[in-house]
């Protein structure tokens, strides 16, 4: 299968703190993957680094085959990137209709003069299209009762969806989700897992997920990455990876019976 995002041998120094050391690793096309770690590990520098926030020190994102490393994170949505933040970052005032429509900023033609030109032939129907597509997300994602309501005043599970949704919007082909669950209660939690699955298998889009909560992660993950210190331990099935010896040890804080870790290993 054709490799979607390649991320080969990134390093991402801040001053004296290496966040990230020669990582590299491939997502297919479809697939749902994990990056996993303890505080401070690096999955998030990672993220940014694919989606322009940061800019690696040394190394090459590719997307599609093409080299995305010095696209500005403005380009990156136009190039089918999308993404969502480990903190909110919602409109709060604006409707849950309107925040979605946001992330087709980048889709819109017309966007820039829509307001002043909206009675031309096409515009019209370019914003009615728009509307429609948003229309589809907000039932795949159950946002029906909430959609005229300021995004400020949903709960935090549902301003988490509502930022899932607007990511839906942009029509990526990788999406990017910073801790998709966090702060979620078990319910919230178990929506949220069906939704990556469905969005994954229904809409085609790959994933690039970030999660702490390992019971998700395994559950519906097909790979997963283990960061830590900066530096990849391990990459395989969830089966492969919870058996990983070295990655207890780093992750879960079991005691290692073995030698201690080559600093970067692959098991799959
Ligand atoms: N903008 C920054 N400036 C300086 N240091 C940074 C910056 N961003 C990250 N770091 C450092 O890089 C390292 C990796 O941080 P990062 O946030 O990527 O880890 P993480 O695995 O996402 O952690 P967490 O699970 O706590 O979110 C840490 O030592 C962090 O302090």
């Amino acid at each position: 299968m054709a490799e979607t995002l390649a991320v080969r041998q990134i390093s991402l120094r801040f001053g004296g703190v290496k966040a990230l050391t020669d990582v590299s690793f491939a997502v297919e096309q479809g697939e749902l993957f994990s990056i996993i770690g303890p505080n401070g590990a690096g999955k998030t520098s990672m993220i940014n680094c694919i989606s322009g926030r940061y800019r690696p020190t040394e190394g090459r994102i590719l997307l599609d085959g093409r080299d995305i490393t010095r696209a500005t994170p403005n380009q990156r949505p136009s190039l089918g990137i999308g993404r969502t933040f480990q903190n909110l970052a919602l409109f709060h005032h604006m409707s849950v209709l309107d925040n979605i429509l946001v992330g087709r900023h980048h889709l819109m033609r017309n966007s820039f003069l829509t307001g002043a030109l909206y009675w031309l032939p096409g515009v019209q129907g370019e914003e009615l299209a728009h509307r429609r597509r948003v229309e589809e997300i907000i039932d795949f994602l159950d946002l029906q009762a909430y959609r005229k309501a300021p995004a400020g005043t949903l709960s935090y599970g549902l301003r988490k969806r509502v930022e899932l949704a607007r990511a839906m919007a942009l029509e990526p082909r990788l999406i990017l989700l910073d801790e998709p669950m966090a702060g979620m209660n078990l319910e919230e939690k178990e929506d949220m897992a069906r939704y990556i699955v469905d969005l994954n298998e229904e809409f085609g889009m790959t994933v690039v997920m970030i999660e702490h909560d390992m019971g998700v992660v395994m559950d519906i993950s097909h790979r997963v990455m283990v960061l830590d210190f900066g530096r990849r331990i391990a990459l395989g099935s969830p089966e492969a990876v919870l058996a990983d010896p070295h990655v207890r040890k780093a992750y879960l804080g079991e005691e290692d019976e073995e030698p201690a870790p080559a600093p970067v290993r692959a098991v799959s």
